[in-house]
């Protein structure tokens, strides 16, 4: 039975900024945040990114730095994406496992540097192939699933000797969970973490990070054969058990905001945590109308991010964190 007007009066509990606090269902804090940050070559390099404002390519030794102010901020983790030279790139992709590349001297910088956060690699050629593409392409145009398995599996142990914590498979080949956990095994990391980018959606909202890792340019076509079709939600819950199935600690969901219904879903089925990517053009997009001033910049961040902790996220990838982190202090 529920009360009527006027014994009922839903404003009540509105009226005070330390009653709306009380009665918040749901707290956003920065150790829900995950930071993404692009590496480059070179030393003290801070290079924009075009379709990005306010995000910057960062060398190693600023990647450290970033990496202390994450710490100090209260960020937990930090997400790794690197733009790899282009006389690096091939066909094959096989920079991914390079012992030497971008990612791998970064996660060695900051754990030499006793910094304590967490690192989370992204496992995908993308970066590192000359067509842009996730997996292996073959002679007539496919993605090969297969036979891109054994390189995403190298390239995952390649991130975990470097230092990485987190490896979060970005790929969407079927079986890449499975045969990452089993390489993880095999080579003695049993406690490395897979966070599988498990129903991610072929989006007109990466623009932006194609843009930034540098592989935009690059690219044939598109990723519909192995990315999500956004008509899709049945499905979704499909490949996050799956994931989880095949040895994932937690899965993510991408982009975010077009998607809070598939959080929601993933949250109310799987006993699992579930994070979410804000992507690079929903950043771009919002950061453009805060600088046109069109949008009010401290109330549009944390009102986003707080609508990802509702639809029940453990925590958001998101461009904002080192924003956020500091409007919400520690
Ligand atoms: N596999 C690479 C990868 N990892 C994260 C993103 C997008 C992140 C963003 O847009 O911020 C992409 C791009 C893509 O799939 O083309
Ligand atoms: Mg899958």
């Amino acid at each position: 039975m529920t009360a009527s007007f006027p014994a009922l009066r839903l404003r009540r509990p509105r009226a005070h900024d330390w009653s709306r606090r009380l009665h918040a269902e749901n707290v956003l804090t920065p150790a829900d945040l995950i930071w993404p940050v692009f590496i480059r070559d070179g030393e003290n390099e801070r290079e924009p990114v075009g379709a990005m404002p306010g995000v910057d390519r960062l060398s190693v030794d600023l990647i450290v730095e970033a990496a202390r102010e994450a710490v100090d901020l209260g960020i937990p983790v930090l997400a790794l994406f690197p733009n790899t030279p282009p006389d690096a790139r091939s066909e094959d992709g096989r920079e991914a496992v390079n012992p030497d590349n971008l990612m791998a001297r970064a996660c060695r910088a900051v754990k030499d540097a006793g910094i304590p956060i967490g690192l989370l690699t992204d496992v995908a050629l993308d970066p590192y192939t000359s067509h842009g593409h996730d997996g292996l392409l073959s002679g007539d145009g496919r993605i090969l699933n297969d036979e891109s398995l054994d390189i995403l599996a190298a390239q995952a142990v390649n991130q975990a000797r470097a230092g990485a914590d987190i490896i979060a498979p970005s790929d969407m080949m079927d079986g890449r969970v499975a045969a990452i956990r089993q390489a993880l095994e095999a080579e003695g990391f049993r406690d490395v973490q897979i966070m599988s980018y498990a129903a991610k959606y072929a989006s007109a909202f990466y623009g932006p990070f194609r843009d930034a890792v540098g592989s935009g340019g690059f690219l044939k076509g598109d990723k519909k054969t192995y990315q999500m079709d956004g008509a899709n939600s049945d499905e979704a819950m499909r490949e996050v058990a799956m994931d989880l199935e095949e040895g994932a600690d937690s899965v993510m969901v991408k982009p975010g905001l077009a998607y809070l219904d598939i959080i929601a879903r993933v949250k109310a089925r799987f006993n699992a945590p579930v994070f979410a990517y804000q992507v690079s053009g929903e950043y771009a997009m919002m950061q453009l109308a805060i600088e046109r001033g069109i949008l009010e910049r401290d109330r549009a961040i944390l009102e986003v991010l707080t609508a990802f902790k509702r639809a029940g996220v453990n925590g958001v990838l998101t461009y904002y964190a080192r924003d956020a982190a500091k409007l919400l202090g520690r």
